[in-house]
Formats: structure tokens, sequence, C-alpha cells
């Protein structure tokens, strides 16, 4: 690279701003306590790759994401990215939720510069500590011509991931972020190596925009198991729900005791999705229930809380069922 990029890193808190009592705490720490400048400080290489300057947006951890929060730091993350003198934009973020900022942000913001969530899962002060080199990772990504273009990306643990697809898979290792088609790429001694495209319509090439957006529809998500039980359906529908993630069994399977449940949600206006708790593949349409009949719609690969992202998204933009599953189809 001739001239260095302009690379904004906005802090958001997570275990990448996680400070343990010793240096065996991998696992027990406090997350979110570390300032986002002190993060940037505590990796000097990134100065070598980029201009880089730091901003705290909020310091939590990334359970405490809400539509509220997702969506200030989404406009924050547009309105920087018109700037000229910005080239890209590293995000660090708490591990959890990182996969639904990361798919929100892919389906909203409107440019093709870099945007590249990051996290850890060991505080900066264990051993084996993993936040120094995903951040450095980030920047190098979010600094990249090639990283363009290609939607909103997780970089951890040395690969480059979509976030339309990427997902936590483990509660403590630091191999925990997978995608079910595996990585776009990797990052390897400060060089980008890409294999693959993202195939689904994203940023630019989509229907929503953040800059238009104010207020995200309430969807919740219902987990299902044995014994499972109409009260947290109720539940939501009482508190305001415009949606629910029926996150089923097997192919969003629904329990005999569920069925007239969730045509009465139906009834009540409430979009029904149903969404599959195994971690991976596609619900079928009129397969384990006749969606036609019951006016139901599925989720193609989506996980329930990614699918729960998406059906918001589409809210602001449809009430029309045969438009959701579209949409749902789409992205
Ligand atoms: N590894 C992590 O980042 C987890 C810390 C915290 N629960 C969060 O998601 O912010």
């Amino acid at each position: 690279q001739d001239k260095k990029a302009n690379v904004v890193v906005i802090g958001t808190g997570g275990t990448i701003a996680g400070a343990g009592a010793s240096s065996v705490n991998t696992a027990a720490y406090q997350s979110a306590v570390v300032p986002v400048d002190k993060i940037i400080a505590a990796v000097p290489e990134i100065s070598k790759i980029a201009n880089v300057r730091g901003e705290q947006i909020f310091q939590i951890g990334s359970e405490s994401f809400n539509d509220e929060r997702l969506l200030k730091l989404g406009k924050r993350v547009s309105e920087l990215l018109k700037q000229s003198d910005v080239d890209g934009i590293v995000i660090t973020h708490g591990t959890d939720t990182i996969e639904e900022t990361a798919y929100f942000l892919n389906l909203t913001l409107k440019s093709d510069k870099p945007v590249v969530v990051v996290g850890s899962m060991r505080p900066g002060t264990a051993l084996g500590a993993d936040g120094a080199l995903n951040l450095y990772d980030a920047v190098l990504v979010a600094s990249s011509k090639d990283a363009a273009g290609k939607g909103t990306l997780v970089v951890m643990n040395d690969e480059i991931h979509s976030g339309r697809d990427v997902t936590k898979t483990n509660s403590f290792k630091v191999e925990t972020f997978r995608s079910p088609y595996g990585p776009l790429g990797y990052v390897v001694e400060g060089k980008l190596m890409f294999y693959r495209l993202p195939a689904r319509p994203h940023t630019t090439q989509t229907e929503f925009d953040i800059d238009q957006i104010n207020s995200l529809p309430r969807v919740d998500i219902a987990y299902n198991y044995g014994n499972v039980s109409r009260a947290a359906y109720d539940a939501f529908v009482t508190a305001g729900a415009k949606a629910i993630i029926h996150d089923g069994t097997g192919n969003g399977s629904v329990a005999e005791q569920i069925v007239p449940v969730l045509q009465e949600v139906r009834s009540k206006g409430l979009q029904v999705v149903r969404a599959t708790r195994t971690g991976s593949g596609v619900v079928i349409r009129n397969g384990e229930q006749n969606d036609d009949k019951f006016d139901w719609v599925v989720t193609d690969d989506q996980n329930p809380q990614k699918a729960r992202i998406l059906t918001a998204l589409a809210l602001t933009k449809t009430n029309d069922s045969k438009e959701l599953q579209k949409i749902l189809w789409k992205y």
C-alpha cells in the first residue's frame, strides 16, 4: 500500500475490552471495562498499517445490545462511511451477539467501504489473549481495497467471515466462529486471502437503509423443547410482538399443542416464522406444517437470532406474509 488508510475503530465493549484478576483468568473476568483508545494503544503495530482513531459509542456486554443501540451504532457507522477521510470501519464488539449486529449492518449499510466487526474470547490480561491479533487483522481488512464491496465482515481467529453467515458455536473456545459454508478467507501474516464471495444481496444491494430506519418492530423468539407450553407465545403477544420466530425442533416442527397457538397468534395479525433450533439447515415450506394453509412463513438457513433481525427489517417494509417470505428467502 502506498498510502495508509484511515480507519475508525468504534468501541462497544465485550471481552476485547475485558480484564481479568489474573493471567490465568481466560474465561472468568469483567468484560467491557477497557476504553477503545487503550485497546488500540496496546497494539502499536497497527499504526504501521493504518491511521487509526478510536471512538467509544458504548461500553457493554453484547448480550445487552437492544434495537435502540443497534440503530444508534448503525447510524453512526453510516455517517462515518460518508466521510471522504474515512476508508474503513472496525467495530470492537462482544462476541455473544456479534452475529446479529454484523447481519444487521450487512443488510442496512449503504456503502462499499469495508466494515469489520471484531471481538475476542479472552481478555487482554489473559495468557493466550486473542484480542490484539484479532484487532490487528480487523484493521488490516478494514484498510484493504480487497475487502470492499463484500458486505459487513467478521474477523476473528485468522478468519474473515461474512456477517450474514457467521455464528458463535462454542461458549469459551477461541475457535468459536463458524459459517455453515466456511469463511470467505483468511488473514495470515498481514495478508488477506479471499476464496469465496457472499452470494446473497448485502449493503448497497438491499432495500433496507439504516438512515431511513428509526425504530424496529418487536420480534420475539420462542424456543421449543419436549413438554413445551403456550406460555411464551402468550407473553409475547401480550408484550406487543409483531412477529414470533418459532424456534422449532428439527425442521421447524410444531408440537401438537402449539399448532392451534400459532394459528391464534397469526389470527391476531402477528407473523409466524418457523425456524430451526438445530443450528443449521433450511426450513422447508409446507414440510413439517402446511404453511400455505396457516399463512405462516419459514426461514431459509438463518438461525433464529438472525431471522429475528431480518424479520424486523422486513416488517419496516411490509406486513404481507408473501412479501415477508420472499425477503426471508432473498437475504
Ligand atoms: N467473548 C465475549 O466477548 C463475551 C463477553 C460478553 N458476554 C459479550 O458478548 O460482550
